[in-house]
């Protein structure tokens, strides 16, 4: 049985009273069955580390490097996230991939660096509208998985979230129709490669424009274990009610 899941990825927002947010969290999810976790930036990992402490809110970093130590000036790495107390790391998000040219090698580069570390990795894939008005977006998802994701892959050390760029802080959401057959697609795709029992463990998430409103429907899709959560996952008032209805799915 996979444990749902629903991730805050702050990006470049909040600041450290922000992060208040997860005492609010903490209250609000009680016994809920699904997980939360928070991917604050680097600058205020370690405070949200402290103040997730004794809860059961997780905590997450937004990227790490390839190498576990170095001179790579204002980054940080796998180690580095582990060494502080945060247990995931997300992994070849869009707007990493296109503001900082990253490879779906680069990637599972990344993704190997966080297992070393004994991290989980969130490893995000998505086609951008091109490719979707091109009809492409399932050829794309395969090249993506086939790259960015490596050898070794488990339920414990990853998750995949499949995020469609266009998606993404647009408000624009995929159809419950085009996201049941992406998330398939994902999860057959899974199985050729790594097979029944790893990909049954592997949780799928979903990415672009998750909010209070539209999360219900989305978690009703057999495929989809939780979501990946940009602008709402600021505030508690927004987070928390998509928590409770994944927990409710
Ligand atoms: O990119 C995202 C999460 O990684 C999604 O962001 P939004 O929820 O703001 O659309």
């Amino acid at each position: 049985m996979r444990r749902k899941l629903a991730t805050g990825n702050w990006k470049m927002n909040g600041s450290l009273a922000g992060l208040d947010m997860l005492a609010d969290v903490a209250t609000a999810m009680g016994s809920d069955s699904a997980e939360a976790v928070i991917c604050p930036p680097s600058a205020y990992l370690m405070p949200a580390v402290t103040a997730a402490q004794g809860t059961s809110v997780g905590i997450g970093a937004q990227d790490c490097h390839t190498e576990s130590k170095g001179a790579f000036t204002g980054d940080i790495s796998a180690p580095m996230i582990k060494d502080i107390g945060a247990t995931y790391v997300i992994v070849g998000h869009s707007e990493r991939r296109e503001a900082h040219a990253e490879s779906d090698a680069d990637v599972a580069r990344k993704a190997q660096a966080a297992w070393a570390a004994d991290l989980t990795a969130i490893i995000c894939i998505g086609e951008s509208e091109a490719d979707r008005s091109a009809g492409t977006t399932l050829d794309v998802i395969a090249k993506q998985l086939a790259g960015s994701l490596p050898d070794g892959c488990t339920g414990d050390n990853t998750v995949v979230a499949y995020e469609p760029i266009w998606a993404i802080g647009t408000g624009k959401i995929p159809t419950l129709d085009q996201i049941i057959e992406v998330h398939d697609f994902i999860r057959a795709e899974l199985a050729k490669r790594f097979g029944s029992d790893v990909t049954d463990a592997l949780r799928l998430l979903y990415g672009g424009s998750v909010k209070p409103d539209n999360a219900a429907d989305i978690f009703k899709v057999e495929n989809v274990d939780g979501a990946l959560i940009g602008g709402a996952s600021l505030k508690a008032a927004d987070f928390v009610p998509i928590l409770k209805a994944l927990s409710a799915a």
